[in-house]
């Protein structure tokens, strides 16, 4: 029986350990990165994102966050090259964010909070599905993007665009031909380390990818994040926001930079 959790005062991240005791295991998501302890690594391969539009199907409310999912049965949105080897199939994207602009980004930088952080979660194909792939130390690989207030950032307002539509916890509907590679910065210098889900089951599988630079999002857009509810229709609403787990403890990983 899958246990319940949340955000909240008596489910949120410091009672899941209750549940999920890796919780407090060696290598968990996120982290605070700390940009002058990186190590630049020379022989880290350009990362390599490449997404075929057609490939998204739909956006869901799943009462944690909302996810675009993407069809995976074939190699049409694949990540390869950066610090994997092999190939890693796009399975969704999603966000955290803070009920306030001052916070809200799982990893932080210097301790800095971002107001929202990106997602895109791909999973290893040596697995044969993301189920598979899901709880093994090299199954996933989690592209990590700060969101930075500022301008509003048109291509994300697609993605907004469909909240009226899935207010509710369990609500989904159709979202085609979106290109993520339009969430991306110019960018694609990033960090790595070695990592968990940030969620329950916070299986210890995930390559972390945290880009360097984040891209704009206005402090109206983000107000439209805060527009989604965790709970389900005709329950007691209850407004989506500081969906994100702090920082935990790096207990001895190196984090590596592809630049200098
Ligand atoms: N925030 S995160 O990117 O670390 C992240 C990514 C995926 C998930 N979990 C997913 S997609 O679970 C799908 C359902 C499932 C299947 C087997 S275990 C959970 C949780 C957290
Ligand atoms: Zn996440």
């Amino acid at each position: 029986m899958s246990h319940s959790w949340g955000y909240g005062t008596n489910d949120g991240p410091a009672k899941w350990a209750d549940h999920f005791p890796i919780a407090n295991g060696p290598r968990q998501s996120p982290i605070n990165i700390i940009p002058s302890q990186a190590q630049f690594d020379s022989s880290l391969k350009p990362l390599k994102l490449q997404y075929d539009p057609s490939t998204s199907k739909d956006i869901l409310n799943n009462g944690h966050s909302f996810q675009v999912n993407f069809l995976d049965e074939n190699d049409s949105a694949i990540l390869t090259g950066g610090p994997v080897s092999g190939t890693y199939r796009l399975k969704q994207f999603h966000f955290h964010w803070g009920a306030s602009d001052d916070k809200g980004s799982e990893h932080t930088v210097d301790g800095i909070k971002y107001p929202c952080e990106l997602h895109l979660v791909h999973w290893n194909t040596k697995y044969e599905n993301f189920g598979e792939a899901v709880n093994k130390p090299d199954g996933l690989a989690v592209v990590g993007v700060f969101l930075k207030i500022g301008s509003a950032n048109p291509r994300l307002q697609k993605v907004l665009d469909t909240f009226d539509a899935i207010k509710a916890k369990g609500q989904q509907t159709t979202f085609l031909n979106f290109d993520p590679k339009n969430l991306l910065p110019a960018s694609l210098n990033f960090w790595t380390y070695e990592g968990s889900l940030t969620t329950p089951p916070l299986y210890e599988s995930v390559t972390w990818i945290v880009l360097r630079d984040p891209i704009s999002v206005s402090s109206v857009q983000m107000a439209k994040f805060r527009s989604l509810l965790f709970s389900s229709e005709g329950e007691q609403p209850c407004r989506m926001c500081n969906n994100y787990r702090p920082p935990q403890p790096l207990k001895g990983r190196k984090v590596r930079s592809n630049f200098k």
